[in-house]
């Protein structure tokens, strides 16, 4: 029988369940680093760069970032079983729940650059840019490419996606947002993989775990949702009668707050200005405005109650996303598509002292009658 001690925490906020040498969030002075190494250092590095050092904490040689290239294009291109399983999924079907459905039916393979686990986790990695692309091309009626061009690992995707290479800017700005995106120290995600992992699940059901917490629109979802609610207000002019209406009605504005950061979120100061630079056609540029008009009514209102609020990760990354043609219910997924690098890293390094995450609940039912 079980102690009946006080309720200590139902959202775990602020309780420390682990230690982690992946990311450092200080949420105070809004800092992030990888490693040691501060996310606006990292922003512009070349992509499977970021990737070898977050997975194995040291920078790669030449030799080994051409060793990983080379293994995430050979494990990339989808093969008839997964095309036969993409085909089998149900029309409208969101992109997030496809990924949580499909990746425990991957088959990685143990063998690559790195230890077998972590080979397994980048195999799945590559199968998930494969998978949205494909996804993305069903909807349109279009079969999945997988004649893969010999080139970086985002302009491959990109050019998987559209049927042609992208421009070296779409890449880079890809690359940046995807950076960006990789690994968040005990995310809702991250902790639900973390908890998967514990049990001595495979790898697959771990991620497959992470990709499910990441679709709610209080998490990774809220890509989606900030920039629907843009477009839902429609116009900059709009936003300031539109965010405090619902305020009023105790509803939450997407992209706006979070659990850690009591200041910018700083990837949102990176991401802000990359849209700025890169919304110029007048339509995203007038979606863009209305965010910025909510942000700045969201904050205004909160400072009316002697209170703060910042934009994080996710209010500016759709105008980014959208200026590279990805629709809105992809946001989420390409959100996972860049956080599984960091779910990879977690289970790689939880798996060095692993036990059995398992809380208790105060019970507050009815007693057994004696
Ligand atoms: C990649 C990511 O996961 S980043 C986060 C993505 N999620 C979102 O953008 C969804 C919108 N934001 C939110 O819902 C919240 O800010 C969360 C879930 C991210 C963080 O929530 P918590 O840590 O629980 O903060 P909490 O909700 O306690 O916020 C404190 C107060 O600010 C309010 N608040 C926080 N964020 C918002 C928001 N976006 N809109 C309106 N009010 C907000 C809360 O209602 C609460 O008010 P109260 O004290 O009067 O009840
Ligand atoms: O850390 C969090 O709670 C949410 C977040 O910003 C992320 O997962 O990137």
């Amino acid at each position: 029988m079980q102690a009946t001690s006080p309720l200590a925490s139902n959202d775990l906020a602020g309780v420390i369940v682990g230690e982690t040498a992946l990311s450092d969030v200080q949420g105070d002075s809004g800092s992030l680093n990888y490693r040691g190494t501060p996310i606006a250092d990292l922003a512009d590095k070349p992509f499977l760069i970021v990737v070898w050092y977050l997975l194995t904490g040291d920078w790669p040689t030449d030799a080994e970032h051409q060793q990983l290239a080379q293994f995430m294009r050979s494990q990339q291109a989808l093969n008839n079983t997964e095309i036969a399983l993409l085909q089998a999924v149900p029309e409208g079907t969101h992109p997030m729940l496809v990924l949580q459905g499909l990746i425990p039916l991957l088959n990685p393979v143990e063998e690559g650059p790195l230890a077998p686990a972590a080979n397994q986790g980048l195999a799945i990695a590559a199968k998930i840019s494969a998978l949205i692309a494909a996804l993305f091309r069903k909807e349109q009626g279009l079969t999945a490419i997988t004649e893969l061009p010999e080139t970086d690992f985002h302009r491959r995707f990109l050019f998987m996606l559209r049927g042609e290479l992208p421009r070296d800017d779409e890449v880079a700005t890809l690359d940046t947002t995807q950076i960006l995106q990789m690994e968040h120290s005990f995310n809702a995600g991250t902790f639900a993989g973390r908890v998967c992992a514990s049990t001595e699940a495979p790898l697959q059901s771990v991620i497959s775990a992470s990709v499910g917490t990441l679709y709610g629109r209080l998490h990774g979802g809220a890509d989606q949702a900030a920039l629907a609610m843009a477009r839902e207000i429609g116009d900059p002019a709009a936003a300031a009668k539109w965010v405090n209406q619902r305020l009023a009605q105790g509803q939450k504005i997407m992209g706006m707050g979070h659990r850690e950061y009591r200041t910018l979120d700083p990837r949102a100061a990176i991401l802000k200005p990359m849209a700025l630079a890169r919304c110029t056609e007048p339509n995203s540029r007038k979606l863009l405005d209305t965010l910025v008009a909510v942000e700045e009514a969201c904050q205004a209102a909160f400072a009316e109650r002697g209170r703060e609020i910042h934009a994080n990760v996710e209010f500016y990354k759709g105008a980014v996303f959208n200026s590279l043609g990805i629709p809105d219910h992809y946001f989420t997924a390409l959100f996972a598509m860049a956080r599984v690098y960091g779910y990879i890293a977690h289970f790689l390094e939880f798996k060095q002292h692993s036990r059995l995450i398992r809380p208790r609940a105060k019970y507050i039912g009815t007693v057994p009658s004696q």
